[in-house]
């Protein structure tokens, strides 16, 4: 049994050990792969680098991933010394605001997860998840587009039964959205994507699994009962046999859907994040791949990505899984055309949740300017039409259903939620969605989802980006970039 000195005498870039879950690793030779970037690693080196490690890496990573030699073996805790680290005055505002906050009942809509989870979350976490390209113009103009679209319900209609559920590619759920693929679920929250899992489970939801989820990929199928139907979201590879192992995988585990997302052959600049300097680390998928972790969480886990990526590499996907195959992150109704031709069995309008091409529409926007090019050439019925981004209300959700979408994907929110809240944060924040869907449906005078039609709505608004009514909830939650650099005193 090693002793805490000994291991903390490997304790520099050249020799470099760490203790992860009471057992020593010599990861110098790895530390120039870590995804991301070295500094986190020597950090730790020469002491117990668990608190660290978990909430980025799945437990199994050091077991499966680093050469049986660099493994040296149990350590005897007791006599590790562990540093208590100086509380910054940051983190001794951040303890105070979690002893203060709000409950959870006190939570009346998704914005106000979002309100609660900028005061108690990491600096890190919160700008990963809160993050969007450039000036953040399209994270904002995808909630406020739809306030630029209006109501036109009818009235004296019996609406004292109310069905909200659909089908998503054969699956029938029991609400029209879906838990989007948001990377680095445990940078919220120390169980990460399998608290997503257990949500959508109670609700009948479908839950998109993250390539680069920090749960292991199994973990988030294994957590997943009674015939829980999820997705696959697909970063492809440079490397096509992992993306072909990866993809055959998720087939033979169960997976009902392949997303392919098609609007990030390199992951946006996102300043925020950027700015955290992120260097916790990368995801599960990640492995060995050197990144540059000062450049922040997205780039440091996205070097893997193939910006190759074209229409001729579908008939491959086809050839490899028989699995739905939808494109993630369409923009235009000449691509969904071009999806039809494909043979592929769905989109999702998306513009990545603002993290891409700042000024990117809304994906909203690309709906109503999509569905009636399809009805034109009698093609609605040939491909699933999803949205995301943006989606914060009932309301939102019977726009685009009334647009034409088959669902809607949320991800913020429920990150959000979870990261406040925990499961308990998930599931109220799926309930309040029910109670508004309920609501708007009897209101706007439809009894079930196929029942709402473009005549419900008026988008004659939609498509001038003028100035929109003040949207004070999402103000009051937005968090301004950070202050600009400032030089050291
Ligand atoms: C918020 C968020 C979104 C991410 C996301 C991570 C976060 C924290 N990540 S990312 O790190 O690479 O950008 C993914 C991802 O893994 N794969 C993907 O297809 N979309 C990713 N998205 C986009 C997501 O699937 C939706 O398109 C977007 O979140 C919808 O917008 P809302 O957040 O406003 O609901």
């Amino acid at each position: 049994m090693l002793t805490g000195a000994e291991v903390a005498k490997h304790n520099g870039r050249d020799d470099c050990w760490v203790i992860v879950h009471g057992r020593a690793y010599d990861v110098t030779e790895f530390l120039p792969e870590h995804p991301g970037g070295q500094k986190i690693i020597l950090k730790y080196a020469g002491k117990d680098a668990t608190e660290e490690f978990d909430p980025i890496h799945p437990p199994d990573t050091l077991e499966k991933y680093l050469d049986k030699s660099k493994h040296k073996g149990p350590v005897d805790m007791t006599t590790v010394v562990h540093e208590k680290a100086e509380e910054s005055p940051e983190e001794a505002e951040r303890q105070k605001q979690i002893e203060q906050m709000p409950l959870l009942e006190q939570c009346y809509n998704l914005l106000d997860f979002e309100a609660v989870a900028r005061r108690v979350m990491k600096k890190t976490a919160w700008a990963y998840y809160s993050s969007a390209a450039d000036d953040e113009i399209t994270l904002r103009e995808n909630h406020a587009a739809f306030h630029r679209i209006w109501f036109r319900p009818r009235i004296l209609v019996d609406v004292e039964k109310v069905d909200y559920s659909t089908t998503m590619l054969g699956t029938k759920v029991d609400l029209p959205f879906y838990v989007t693929a948001t990377a680095l679920g445990k940078l919220g929250h120390v169980e990460g994507e399998v608290i997503l899992t257990r949500a959508a489970r109670k609700h009948n939801v479908i839950q998109m699994i993250p390539t680069l989820a920090s749960c292991a990929f199994d973990e988030i199928v294994d957590a997943a009962e009674g015939g829980q139907v999820q997705w696959l979201q697909l970063y492809v590879n440079k490397d096509r046999e992992i993306t072909r192992r990866i993809v055959q995988h998720a087939e033979r585990r169960g997976c009902k859907g392949l997303f392919i997302t098609v609007d990030a052959p390199q992951l946006g600049r996102r300043e925020k994040d950027m700015r955290s300097k992120f260097t916790d680390g990368g995801s599960d998928v990640q492995k060995g791949q050197a990144t540059d972790g000062s450049q922040g969480a997205a780039r440091a886990i996205s070097t893997f990505i193939d910006p190759a990526l074209s229409w001729k590499d579908i008939p491959w996907f086809q050839s490899i899984t028989s699995m739905p195959i939808v494109l993630k992150g369409v923009q235009r109704v000449e691509d969904v055309l071009r999806a039809i031709d494909a043979g592929v069995q769905g989109v999702v309008l998306s513009n990545h949740g603002g993290r891409q091409l700042d000024f990117a529409r809304s994906a909203v926007e690309v709906l109503a300017e999509t569905m009636p090019v399809l009805r034109e050439l009698g093609l609605e019925d040939k491909i699933e039409i999803f949205v995301d981004g943006g989606i914060r209300r009932g309301t939102d959700i019977i726009k685009a259903l009334c647009l034409g979408a088959r669902g809607v994907g949320i991800g913020r929110p429920f990150l959000y939620a979870m990261s406040a809240y925990g499961f308990d944060g998930v599931d109220r924040a799926m309930q309040l969605l029910r109670d508004e869907m309920e609501m708007n449906m009897r209101l706007i005078g439809a009894t079930r989802v196929d029942e709402l039609n473009p005549s419900m709505v008026d988008v004659r608004s939609l498509y001038h980006h003028g100035s929109v009514p003040a949207d004070s909830l999402s103000l009051s939650a937005y968090d301004p970039l950070v202050s600009p650099p400032q030089r050291a005193p």
